[in-house]
């Protein structure tokens, strides 16, 4: 069987004017496989800039390749036409940092959920799309009733964000791109948010790339890890040993910044650990 997707060997370069000293290299050689049977959560993580967002216009097809191909099950993305690439379209899917983005102020909750429902001839008639939606909402922890018929301003972050994934998750997804999905929600619907996130691999068996730089909440929510810097990945691996013993100096730098509770560690410690890394950092960094 061929795996969902497969990145091979992709560089990225934004070229800034005509001359090629103004090109900017987003994203270098980067190599990546996602098996089919074996959906999975993988975290791309790194400090803004790294590459991320590029990675994931990348797989959303926004943007092409400069080098390198992406295959999404076996097929270049570039050369899907017709019911293939349609498919592709459906199956994968994105939620972005911005909860308000992709509303539109003037249509309501309604109409955002029954666009994607017309143009892929998701229901046979008006009350199974109804029943589609109460389905997606309900499956996000959002009661219905509470959110149909609303207008984008009546909302929480929280609650908008959650209609994104309710939305992503209408489509039956295959893969997920969730680039910053809870960077701009308050605090205390982050859990919420990443649970729905987590529900809908654990339940619908969806494959999720979750983009942030915030290690602490890849570290709830992933399985694997791949860190980039300034283009480059400089460890992957299973979250669990890179986060415990991250081989990388930049690496260290950003579990440095993980809030641990540590009972046995004195006021202070943490913050001399962190100024030790960024000087171990700082000496090895490559000139950008
Ligand atoms: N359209 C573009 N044209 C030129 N340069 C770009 C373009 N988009 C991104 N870049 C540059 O490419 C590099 C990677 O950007 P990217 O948005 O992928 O990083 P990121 O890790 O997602 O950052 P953030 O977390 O701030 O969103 C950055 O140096 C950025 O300035």
């Amino acid at each position: 069987m061929s795996n969902l997707l497969e990145i091979r060997n992709v560089t990225k370069v934004y070229q800034r004017g005509l001359l090629s000293a103004h090109a900017k290299v987003a994203l270098k050689e980067f190599n990546l496989i996602l098996p089919e049977n074996d959906p999975s959560i993988l975290t791309v993580a790194g400090e803004s800039g790294s590459g991320k967002t590029t990675l994931a216009m990348l797989v959303l097809g926004f943007i092409t390749p400069t080098t390198g191909e992406i295959l999404y099950r076996g097929k270049n993305i570039t050369t899907l036409r017709g019911a293939e690439r349609m498919a592709y379209r459906r199956e994968v899917q994105a939620v972005f940092q911005d909860p308000f983005a992709v509303f539109n102020p003037f249509y309501t909750v309604d109409h955002l959920l029954t666009v994607p429902i017309k143009q892929f001839k998701l229901a046979k008639s008006g009350k199974d799309a109804r029943n589609k939606m109460d389905e997606a909402l309900t499956a996000v922890g959002l009661r219905p009733e509470d959110v149909l018929g609303r207008f984008p301003h009546q909302l929480s972050g929280g609650q908008r964000q959650r209609i994104n994934v309710a939305r992503a998750l209408l489509l039956k997804p295959k893969l997920l791109i969730a680039d910053e999905p809870v960077s701009m929600v308050d605090a205390s619907l982050r859990a919420n948010i990443l649970e729905s996130l987590k529900n809908l691999h654990r339940d619908h068996g969806v494959t999720i790339i979750y983009i942030t730089h915030d290690l602490t909440t890849a570290y709830h929510v992933a399985d694997t890890i791949t860190v980039l810097y300034r283009g480059d990945v400089v460890e992957k691996g299973d979250v669990e040993t890179v986060i415990r013993n991250p081989q990388h100096a930049y690496t260290r730098l950003l579990v440095d910044s993980i809030p641990w509770p540590n009972l046995d560690q004195k006021w202070g410690q943490h913050s001399v650990r962190s100024k030790e890394s960024q000087a171990e950092f700082k000496a090895n960094a490559p000139t950008p």
